[in-house]
């Protein structure tokens, strides 16, 4: 099964575009967990079985766990997701991006140590610092392309001159994962809730990729222009799906003891919300 079969079916098994995404800071977690690596893993358990039925996928971003040394946490963490969670693929947030050697490297720690369905990846480096990843058949690959933050205008929306019709950075990026770099059809792009014309404009370039889009919640980006933007899917789930990010706002949803429930509400909350945003597209 391939990462875009396996999320096409979390789609139609959860009823969900939204994806979960854990991002566990201890500085805001609720008393009674512990502010350490075993803590984190404690965390992100309780959230991953509380939303287990409502996601389309998990993102785990790798910094929050690393930056506390919680790697062997992270691990059991993916085990767990497996097990709980068996039909909701797992996105490695890793934003990796090196030369070919070197992402030799992490591509293994994506797949083979963590077992990742799918990574985020950095295109800055070019193709030959993609391709290690597309050697794991049926893994995906999200390539940052109109990126969430104010920043990512700086590179992403300036001119190509020596590229015909002179594109932004980010529509040549998606134009390439539509087209040459997705040689096995494993790519896909990253962007921003909080550019809905870009998602657009994306989608138009790129309409077979799924698009990996954080910044509803915590960066306000708005879920109904998000998916009347990027969603194409029909009542067969048959197209490119999009998967929704939202981390903050489901994680710490609640700061006391009912922070597992909390999280739930908040994130079914969110699906319906989308969902709602679906039977409008299609009405
Ligand atoms: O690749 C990402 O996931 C990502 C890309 C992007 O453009 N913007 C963005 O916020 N992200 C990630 O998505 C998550 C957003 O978290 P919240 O703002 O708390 O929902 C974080 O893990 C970010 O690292």
């Amino acid at each position: 099964m391939t990462f875009l079969d396996k999320l096409r079916a979390a789609e139609r098994a959860n009823a969900s575009l939204l994806c979960v995404g854990l991002d566990p800071d201890p500085a805001r977690f609720p008393a009674g967990v512990t502010r350490d690596a075993q803590g984190i893993y404690d965390f992100c358990a309780r959230i991953v079985e509380a939303t287990a039925d409502l996601a389309i996928a998990f993102k785990p971003q790798i910094a929050y766990f690393a930056a506390h040394g919680a790697e062997p946490q992270l691990e059991r963490l993916m085990e767990h997701m497996r097990a709980v969670a068996p039909k909701v693929p797992v996105i490695l947030d890793a934003k990796r991006g090196d030369i070919g050697s070197t992402a030799e490297q992490y591509a293994k720690e994506a797949f083979v140590r963590y077992r990742a369905d799918a990574v985020t990846l950095s295109p800055f480096m070019g193709f030959d610092s993609v391709q290690p990843y597309l050697k794991y058949e049926g893994k995906g690959a999200f390539l940052l392309c109109r990126t969430s933050n104010a920043g990512g205008s700086d590179l992403q929306a300036r001119h190509l001159a020596d590229v015909p019709g002179q594109p932004l950075v980010y529509e040549h990026i998606a134009h390439l994962a539509q087209t040459t770099w997705n040689s096995n059809g494993q790519l896909g792009l990253v962007v921003g809730a909080t550019y809905p014309n870009e998602i657009e404009r994306v989608r138009a370039l790129a309409p077979d990729v799924p698009l990996l889009i954080p910044g509803v919640g915590a960066q306000g980006g708005d879920a109904v222009a998000t998916v009347k933007a990027g969603w194409r899917g029909d009542a067969s789930h048959t197209r490119a799906p999009i998967i929704v990010n939202s981390s903050r706002a489901i994680l710490y949803a609640s700061a006391g003891a009912d922070y597992a429930e909390a999280a739930r509400q908040e994130a079914l909350r969110t699906r319906e919300l989308l969902a709602q945003a679906q039977r409008q597209a299609l009405a």
